[in-house]
């Protein structure tokens, strides 16, 4: 029985609804789609729900599903995984937090939470305040520069507690929240404490910086703080290749992502021209994913595109159309290169419906091609009132079971 090599897909935050501005279609249903649509003649179609129905899973608890980890007992916070996928260094004791480079008004209210998304300063910023700031309250703090407005921050030091709230409200309009103990213990009262004073001093330190001066001068939102979320110490991950069997390797320009799988021993590259943004280089990751489904190294290669999420959250319907049309393209053109004789899945880790501009806990359409003769499901397009009609209707932690059956990879349950 021939063992395929296995490709799962995933465009972050693909699922969408109707949209007015599409014609009440939804972005999948917009998309021209010939090399997915190809596809469907041996594939299985469904609904994913990532976490459990009506469940809105954040990227992190999403991705971690998805490759089989349940997150009910190993997700601790996003902070790690994030700072572990802009190259931190964690130890012991360390809590490490996502952070939003944002504007704020004089009164610490949010205007934008990310700063315009597009900081071409991100790298200054982060220097500056590796310099200016260094340590608080005798705890070493260090600033990781991520992709777009995000960063990572990392507070080494003794009794630390991940057990605090965030300083970031989740939407505009809102004021910075302050940081509070979510338990009594003396070192969660005492890191909220020196969250709340390091975010003041952030702010001092980013609203004098000439990056944001230059940046107001060009009209654009300053980055003068950083929202502060998802705390969390690091825990070990169970590994891929201990439970799978795989040997995994991933493509991807995002923190979180790269992260979670480093997280769980997966090789990461990140092609040069690839943005985690929706002006990534799309030949740059599918040239690499060819060059790894081709080398004997590993049976599991995970690509990850983040456009469609960054325009979810934007509200650019025409956008996310262009970044599924993207992925179609490459989808066809790694297929062009290394023949069809692998297993891909296709779906998103959550849906990011265009009119929310946030992520929701609708399922997601999931498409999974197979090369041996199974019995397809007769969908005419992919997307996700097609969807709905396929034999699949699975949650992230099915995922692995079912690349693994397909893939021709799965060990018996019983003798
Ligand atoms: O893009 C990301 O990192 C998350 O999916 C959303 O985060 P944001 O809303 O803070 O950008
Ligand atoms: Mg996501």
């Amino acid at each position: 029985m021939k063992k395929y090599k296995i490709l799962l897909i995933i465009a972050d935050g693909l699922g969408d609804r109707q949209v007015k501005s599409l014609s009440n279609k939804t972005p999948l249903e917009v998309a021209d789609k010939p090399n997915i649509k190809e596809l469907l003649k041996s594939s299985l179609v469904g609904l994913m729900d990532p976490i459990g129905p009506g469940i809105v899973a954040g990227s992190d608890t999403s991705h971690m599903a998805i490759f089989g980890v349940d997150p009910h007992r190993y997700y601790r916070g996003r902070g790690a995984l994030e700072a572990l996928g802009t190259g931190a260094y964690l130890t012991e004791g360390d809590i490490a937090f996502r952070g939003n480079f944002a504007t704020v008004d004089e009164n610490m209210n949010v205007i934008d939470r990310r700063a315009g998304r597009k900081i071409d300063e991100s790298e200054q910023l982060v220097n500056e305040l590796n310099q200016k700031i260094g340590e608080i309250d005798g705890v070493k703090v260090t600033f990781y520069k991520a992709t777009e407005h995000r960063v990572a921050v990392v507070l080494s030091g003794k009794d630390l507690s991940d057990k605090i709230s965030d300083t970031d409200p989740h939407e505009v309009g809102h004021k910075i929240k302050e940081s509070i103990p979510l338990d009594n213990s003396i070192s969660a009262r005492r890191t909220a404490e020196i969250v709340n004073n390091l975010t003041k001093r952030i702010y001092d330190v980013l609203s004098t910086s000439v990056y944001n001066k230059n940046r107001i001068e060009r009209g654009e939102p300053p980055a003068n703080i950083i929202l502060l979320r998802g705390a969390s110490k690091f825990v070990e991950l169970p590994k891929l290749y201990n439970y799978t069997g795989l040997k995994g390797v991933a493509v991807s320009a995002t923190a979180l992502i790269k992260g979670v799988c480093k997280a769980i021993g997966m090789d990461v590259f990140t092609p040069k021209g690839a943005t985690g943004g929706i002006d990534t280089n799309y030949d740059a990751k599918a040239d690499k994913v060819i060059e790894l489904l081709k080398d004997d190294k590993y049976d599991f290669i995970f690509l990850h595109i983040k456009a469609t999420d960054a325009a979810s959250h934007d509200g650019k319907a025409e956008e996310k159309v262009k970044a599924i049309e993207k992925i179609d393209y490459i989808i066809g053109k790694i297929l062009n290169n290394v023949g069809r004789e692998i297993v891909i899945m296709f779906t998103g880790d959550h849906a990011t419906p265009i009119e929310l501009k946030e992520h929701s806990g609708d399922p997601v359409p999931v498409l999974l091609y197979v090369p041996d003769n199974i019995i397809p499901d007769y969908v005419s397009d992919f997307n996700e009132r097609e969807a709905r009609k396929g034999s699949l209707k699975i949650i992230g932690l099915d995922v692995m079971n079912l690349l693994l059956n397909y893939s021709n990879r799965a060990t018996k349950y019983g003798a």
